[in-house]
């Protein structure tokens, strides 16, 4: 916990009647009980509290009449002061208070006093310390169809009323159709009027919102995003998600809950988490972003299954989970890779991203490093500097998690060892297997023990990679591969509709952040922190209460 710093205001008031010390620095509001006694009393309720200035929501005036308080009302005032009543002054501080599992909630409390003019002093003296990196003016967009079709509700009643708490204005577009928010962030929104963009929606909607806000960045300033070469431009607007869709697993592996009014205070508090971004390219023409999975083979099956069952709402992941198990494909192709190096961090280490983590920070650092340096040598990244790795064989799963991907279904996450901005993603490759051990795999996810440690998974933690299916190949595999492909072609599809009969099919398709991408040959490439979101990162939970609590002081 932060020591107190120098004092701004010092004076003695009020809570429910008892007398405290009460004192704002810059960066913590204290209230202290006074004692007669300096005797520890086990059965008294604690009597110092402290909250850091960066995590009070808003404060308001109130007045305090014969125990009863008003909110602030300039003709309660009056009349009050005309009858001579005797009325006391208060003001109450709204903060951030910790619940379990990573869930922020709004707590109060109130301050009164009998002079007017210390009381006016205290609420324009916080609201002072607030006023630094909290947004004003945001844009809201709610998908009212995904998840249980509940963002609407979610945003009106949780939401907006905190926001108005808080004094932050909003412009709140309630999507008509798939890609309104894209479209609208890409060529209409008057973005300079904004502090931030509000996603009310699942992984789907915050991928159309950030497809929006990343394009619009790019022409603005003069970068060419169809080419996978170029450098892109970071994203200045901020982004806060309001968990409301199926999976939501870049709120969960970001905040480390799903709840819409967590999600509403890191907004309010303006916290801001970089994120890193894939680019996918096929044949140096731009297909999408991805910033949590992306994943071919079972992955890809299980979104292309799902979509066509979404009237059963997030229980189609578990459908099409259990389906796509037992109809148990495997692809083949080729996987080649930059390996991320001079990074600190493994895929295997017991390291987790964390609020404030040293890995982000110093690999970040490296990755500017770097891209500048990549600006004058352009073949630094290229294939002519032999640093690519290549492995071809069968796969039941090819998949690239830029950040955990941890979700109330996997609480660790598909790779639980990797950061949300290091710039990097980890490639994991489940290598072709019986169903047992793919169950065995597929179970860790959900336990303690290392979902990595099998021997037909391997996982690399990369900069950049490439995906080739079979049969897209050399013109010679081709050749060598015809006839057996369009045997293959005709069984894929016959395959589809009966896929008990155990042959594969040759082609999968891309699960990109909850998105089919319509090519299966991709060139990835990772933009480290080119987003920033309304969060700071999974908290630590605290062990104890540590020495340096200012209240011991
Ligand atoms: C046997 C239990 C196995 C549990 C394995 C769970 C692994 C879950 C990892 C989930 C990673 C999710 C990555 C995020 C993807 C999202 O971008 C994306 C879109 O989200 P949105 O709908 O909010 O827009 N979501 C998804 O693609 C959903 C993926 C969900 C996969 C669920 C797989 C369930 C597997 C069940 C297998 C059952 C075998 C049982 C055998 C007896
Ligand atoms: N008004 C709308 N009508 C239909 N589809 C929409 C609308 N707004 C957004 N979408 C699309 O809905 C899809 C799923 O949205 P999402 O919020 O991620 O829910 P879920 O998590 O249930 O998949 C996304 O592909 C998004 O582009
Ligand atoms: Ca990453």
């Amino acid at each position: 916990m932060e020591r107190p710093g120098r004092l701004l205001l010092q004076s003695e008031l009020r809570v429910r009647n008892a007398a405290y010390d009460v004192s704002l620095s810059r960066s913590l509001l204290i209230w202290k009980r006074r004692t007669s006694s300096p005797v520890y009393h086990p059965f008294r309720p604690s009597v110092c509290h402290s909250v850091p200035v960066s995590e009070i929501i808003s404060v308001r005036e109130e007045e305090e009449e014969n125990g009863s308080r008003q909110r602030d009302d300039g003709s309660w005032k009056k009349i009050r002061e005309r009858e001579g009543k005797d009325c006391r002054q208060a003001f109450t501080v709204l903060y951030v208070e910790r619940c379990r599992q990573h869930r922020w909630r709004c707590a109060e409390v109130t301050f009164t006093c009998s002079d007017e003019a210390v009381c006016q002093h205290w609420v324009s003296s916080i609201r002072e310390q607030l006023a630094t990196s909290r947004p004003k003016h945001l844009l809201v967009y709610i998908n009212p169809y995904g998840g249980k079709r509940q963002g609407k509700r979610i945003y009106e009643q949780k939401v907006a009323p905190l926001f108005t708490q808080a004094g932050i204005s909003t412009s709140v577009i309630v999507t008509e159709y798939a890609n309104h928010a894209r479209d609208h962030l890409k060529m209409e929104a008057e973005l300079k009027k904004f502090d931030g963009v509000v996603c009310v929606g699942g992984d789907g909607m915050f991928s159309e919102i950030i497809h929006g806000l990343i394009w619009r960045t790019q022409i603005d300033c003069g970068v060419d995003p169809n080419s996978p070469e170029e450098a892109l431009s970071p994203c200045s607007l901020r982004i806060g998600i309001i968990p409301a869709g199926s999976t939501d697993c870049i709120c969960f592996a970001s905040v480390g809950t799903n709840d819409p009014v967590t999600s509403a205070l890191h907004i309010i508090v303006g916290d801001s988490q970089p994120l890193d971004v894939c680019s996918v390219h096929h044949n140096n023409m731009f297909l999408r972003y991805s910033v949590s999975l992306l994943g071919y083979g079972f992955y890809g099956d299980v979104l292309s299954d799902s979509e066509r069952k979404r009237w059963m709402g997030p229980a189609r992941y578990d459908f099409s989970g259990l389906k796509m198990f037992l109809t148990h494909h495997y692809y083949e192709g080729t996987v080649s890779y930059l390996p991320a190096k001079g990074i600190i961090g493994t895929p295997r280490d017991a390291t987790r991203c964390r609020s404030g983590c040293v890995i982000c920070q110093h690999n970040g650092q490296l990755n500017s490093e770097r891209s500048e340096k990549y600006e004058m040598d352009e073949a630094s990244d290229s294939e002519s500097s032999g640093e690519w790795r290549t492995i071809r064989g069968k796969f039941l799963a090819i998949n690239a998690a830029s950040m955990s991907c941890a979700c109330p279904r996997s609480p660790k996450g598909l790779s639980p060892a990797a950061h949300l901005a290091d710039g990097t993603t980890d490639l994991i490759l489940v290598r072709k297997c019986s169903r047992f051990n793919f169950l065995r795999h597929l179970l860790r996810h959900t336990s303690k023990d290392d979902q990595f440690d099998l021997t037909f998974i391997e996982v690399h933690r990369v900069r950049r990679f490439r995906f080739m299916p079979r049969h897209c190949q050399s013109d010679s595999d081709l050749e060598l591969d015809l006839h057996e492909n369009s045997k293959r072609q005709i069984f894929s599809q016959i395959c589809k509709d009966h896929p008990a009969c155990g042959c594969a099919p040759a082609y999968s398709s891309w699960n990109c952040d909850g998105e089919i991408l319509t090519h299966t040959g991709i060139d990835v490439r990772v933009h480290g922190q080119l987003i920033k979101l309304f969060a700071r990162g999974i908290e630590e939970l605290p062990v104890f209460e540590d020495l340096s609590n200012p209240c011991a002081i």
